[in-house]
């Protein structure tokens, strides 16, 4: 099992931010986290990653049970995190490979010195990913699309259980997104590939790669199960309050009121 939350409830400044949390992931299974601005992801991947500690229930993650042995550090070395407000974290005058690099010590530095297989890596990551053209750019100069491309192959260099990806398109346009997309999507297929689990609020980014979606409201688990099953024009009517309709195109859904 890859995450396991039997009533997991967090409390911060006197407000339950999440209630009653049941959620499975196996392995070989892909994910969704869909939830509205104030849903409680943010709240939910970081107690995923232990920054928080849940106030009530029982969990692991990774097959390690919070509360038994202590995670964070050792944990966090076994999850991928990408998302946009990490971007600004990194030196800006590191070049893509050397930032890719970087991912093999958990670091966000880079302080100690490649072995050759670790280089070998991290090149097939630039060409696997599409960050041959920029390998010798500095980070600072790359656009958003290039960045998080770079920040997915630092983040795969450690070889994750689990990748998290927290909306990583954001600030991208049309092209650009569709582009991180298929890149995505290659990673799914690649032998060893992590479990992937994709946090958005765009409907029209849920890939056909992630066969499971989580609908989390106010801190609440709306629904929960295969991506076709949840998804349906009826349940996020009520997810949202809000008569919509989903439709589905060459196995990607869009979504528009009706
Ligand atoms: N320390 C805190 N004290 C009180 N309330 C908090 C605290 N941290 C978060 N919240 C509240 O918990 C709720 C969930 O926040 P969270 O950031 O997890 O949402 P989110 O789904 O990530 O939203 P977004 O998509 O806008 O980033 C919000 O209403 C937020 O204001």
């Amino acid at each position: 099992m890859i995450i396991d939350m039997e009533n997991v409830s967090l409390m911060k400044d006197g407000k339950w931010i999440l209630k009653d949390i049941h959620w499975k992931v196996d392995k070989g299974e892909s994910w969704v986290v869909y939830g509205l601005n104030g849903a409680g992801k943010t709240a939910l991947l970081n107690t995923l990653c232990a920054y928080n500690f849940p106030t009530k229930g029982k969990m692991e993650v990774l097959g390690r049970e919070f509360g038994k042995v202590m995670l964070g550090e050792e944990l966090r070395k076994q999850i991928g995190f990408v998302s946009s407000s990490l971007q600004q974290k990194f030196n800006l005058s590191y070049n893509s490979f050397e930032i890719i690099l970087s991912g093999a010590y958990a670091s966000i530095g880079l302080y100690e010195k490649p072995t050759q297989e670790i280089r070998e890596k991290a090149i097939s990551l630039l060409e696997q990913l599409g960050c041959m053209p920029y390998a010798n750019r500095s980070y600072g100069t790359l656009s958003q699309g290039e960045k998080q491309r770079v920040l997915i192959g630092r983040a795969l260099m450690a070889e994750p259980g689990l990748l998290i990806l927290d909306e990583p398109t954001n600030g991208l346009d049309f092209v650009a997104k569709e582009q991180l997309l298929d890149t995505i999507d290659k990673i799914s297929r690649t032998e060893n590939a992590p479990t992937l689990l994709y946090v958005t609020h765009h409907v029209d980014e849920i890939l056909p790669v992630f066969s499971h979606t989580l609908l989390l409201k106010k801190g609440e688990v709306f629904a929960t199960g295969k991506t076709k099953d949840v998804l349906t024009s009826a349940r996020l009517s009520d997810f949202f309050h809000l008569d919509v309709e989903v439709l589905w195109n060459h196995d990607r859904p869009a979504l528009v009121r009706a």
